[in-house]
C-alpha cells in the first residue's frame, strides 16, 4: 500500500512558473442553520487498537445510513499542501488559452463524460445562457496523453497527478476499507471488487471548476440553482470543503442545508454504486449546488474534486454475502436501490456502470432551462414536495429540486 502521507513533487523544481497563491474568500458571517455532519479522523483505521476501529467503524455506520455523507479530516494532506492544490485550479481557470478552450472543449452529450473544458454557458456542447461555471475535467485519456491538457498547467502535472494518486489509492482506499467493515465483508472488498483501477483515476475522474458569480438574468431563470440536485454515480466522491458556502445536503429531514466549511476537511459523498452494492444501507449522497448567501454573492468558489467509480462492465446488484445484509435485510426508501430492483423484478435488464452514468452525463439539464425546470416539465410534486423526475434506461429517477 501507498504512504499515507502525502508527499507531492516540489513547487518549484527548474522550469516551473511562480504562480500567485489562491487566498481563501471571506467566510459568511450569516448565521444559518447549517448540516450537522458527523467528521472522522481517516488516520484511525490503521490503529493497532481494534476498539478504536470498532468505534470509527460505528461512526461511519450511523452516519452513511443516517445522514449519507460525512467529513473526514487528518487523511495525510496538510492544510498546506492542499492549499496549493487549489492554486493550480485557480492558475488553469484563469490562464487556459482561448485556444485551448476551443480545442479541448467537452462534448457530453456524445461521450457521457465531462472530459475535457466545460465553457460557462451551462452543461452541453453548444452555448446556451451564461452560468459563470467553468470546469477542467480529467479522466483516463487526459491522463494518458497530456496533449489533451491546457497547456498552462502542463509544468504542475506532476503535483496534480501525484495528488490523484494519494487520494484514490490511499484516502478512497482507506475509506472503502471502512465501509467494507460496515458490511461486515473483508476489507478490501469494495476495492477489489467494486471500485475500477488503472491511472489515477481509474474510470472515475478529477475536477478544477471555479463557479463566477451569475448574472440576475441567470438567476432569476434557474431560481437559485448552480447544479441540480442529484446523487453522484460512482463509489464515493472526494469534495474538498470550501469557504464559499454553495454545496447544500438533503437532510433526512427532507430539508436543504448548506454544508459548513471545515477547513481542510473532504466531504465524503456516497455515489448510487455504493447504495445498490449496500442493499441500500448506505444512502446515496443528495446534494445540489446553491446560490451562496448574500455576503459571498459576488464571491468567485473554487471546487476541486476526484470522483470514484465502479467498474464500467458490471451492473450492480446486493453483495448479498454481507453479514449485514444476511441479519437485517435491504433497507427500502426511495432512490436508487429500490428503482433497481423495480426495474430487476419487471424483467427488464439493469444497466451497466457505463451505461448509467453516461446516460445521466449527457441527458444533464441546464439550470436555467425553464422549459424542463418546470411542473409540466421535468418536476413533479410528488408526496407534497417538488422534485425532479426523469426515467433512464428504464430506471426512474426522482430527486428534490
Ligand atoms: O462543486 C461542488 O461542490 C459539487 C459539485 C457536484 O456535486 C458534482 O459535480 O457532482
Ligand atoms: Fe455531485
Amino acid at each position: 500500500m501507498t504512504s499515507n502521507k502525502f508527499n507531492p513533487p516540489a513547487a518549484d523544481l527548474p522550469g516551473k512558473p511562480s504562480i500567485p497563491d489562491w487566498v481563501p474568500p471571506a467566510l459568511t458571517k450569516e448565521k444559518l442553520d447549517f448540516a450537522k455532519l458527523r467528521t472522522i479522523d481517516l488516520s484511525l483505521v490503521e490503529s493497532d487498537d481494534p476498539k478504536v476501529v470498532d468505534e470509527l467503524v460505528q461512526i461511519t455506520k450511523k452516519a452513511i445510513r443516517e445522514d449519507g455523507f460525512l467529513f473526514i479530516e487528518n487523511y495525510g494532506v496538510s492544510l498546506e499542501q492542499l492549499h496549493r492544490q487549489f492554486t493550480l485550479a485557480q492558475y488553469l481557470h484563469y490562464n487556459i488559452s482561448e485556444e485551448d478552450q476551443e480545442r479541448l472543449l467537452f462534448h457530453p452529450e456524445i461521450s457521457g463524460k465531462w472530459a475535457g473544458y466545460k465553457h460557462p454557458w451551462g452543461f452541453k456542447r453548444e452555448r446556451k445562457v451564461w452560468d459563470g461555471i467553468t470546469q477542467f475535467n480529467w479522466y483516463s485519456e487526459e491522463w494518458a496523453d497530456y496533449s489533451r491538457v491546457p497547456t498552462c498547467i502542463l509544468p504542475f502535472m506532476d503535483e496534480i497527478r501525484a495528488f490523484n494518486e494519494f487520494l484514490s489509492e490511499s484516502v478512497n482506499r482507506r475509506i472503502l476499507i471502512l465501509l467494507s467493515k460496515v458490511l461486515e465483508l473483508p476489507e478490501n472488498y469494495l476495492w477489489d471488487k467494486v471500485q475500477s483501477h488503472g491511472g489515477p483515476t481509474g474510470e472515475g475522474y478529477y475536477r478544477h471548476a471555479l463557479f463566477r458569480p451569475f448574472t440576475e438574468e441567470a438567476e432569476k431563470l434557474s431560481k437559485g440553482l448552480r447544479f441540480n440536485g442529484h446523487c453522484d454515480y460512482g463509489t464515493t466522491t472526494l469534495l474538498f470543503s470550501v469557504p464559499v458556502t454553495q454545496l447544500q445536503i438533503w437532510g433526512q429531514d427532507e430539508v436543504w442545508r448548506y454544508v459548513p466549511y471545515k477547513p481542510g476537511a473532504i466531504v465524503i459523498n456516497i455515489g448510487e454504486t455504493l447504495e445498490i452494492v449496500s442493499g441500500g444501507h448506505f444512502k446515496a449522497t443528495r446534494h445540489r449546488v446553491f446560490k451562496p448567501p448574500m455576503d459571498q454573492i459576488n464571491a468567485e468558489r473554487l471546487s476541486i474534486v476526484q470522483f470514484n467509480s465502479s467498474v464500467g462492465d458490471l451492473r450492480m446488484t446486493p453483495a448479498i454475502e454481507s453479514p449485514l445484509i444476511q441479519r437485517e435485510g435491504f433497507a427500502d426508501y426511495q432512490g436508487a436501490f429500490r428503482e433497481f430492483q423495480k426495474t430487476m423484478a419487471s424483467g427488464i435488464p439493469i444497466p451497466t456502470n457505463r451505461q448509467w452514468r453516461e446516460i445521466q452525463i449527457a441527458e444533464t439539464v441546464n439550470t436555467t432551462d425553464v422549459k424542463r425546470q418546470t411542473i409540466g416539465g421535468d418536476w413533479v410534486m410528488h408526496d407534497g414536495k417538488l422534485m425532479n423526475k426523469r426515467e433512464f434506461h428504464g430506471v426512474t429517477v426522482i430527486l428534490p429540486v
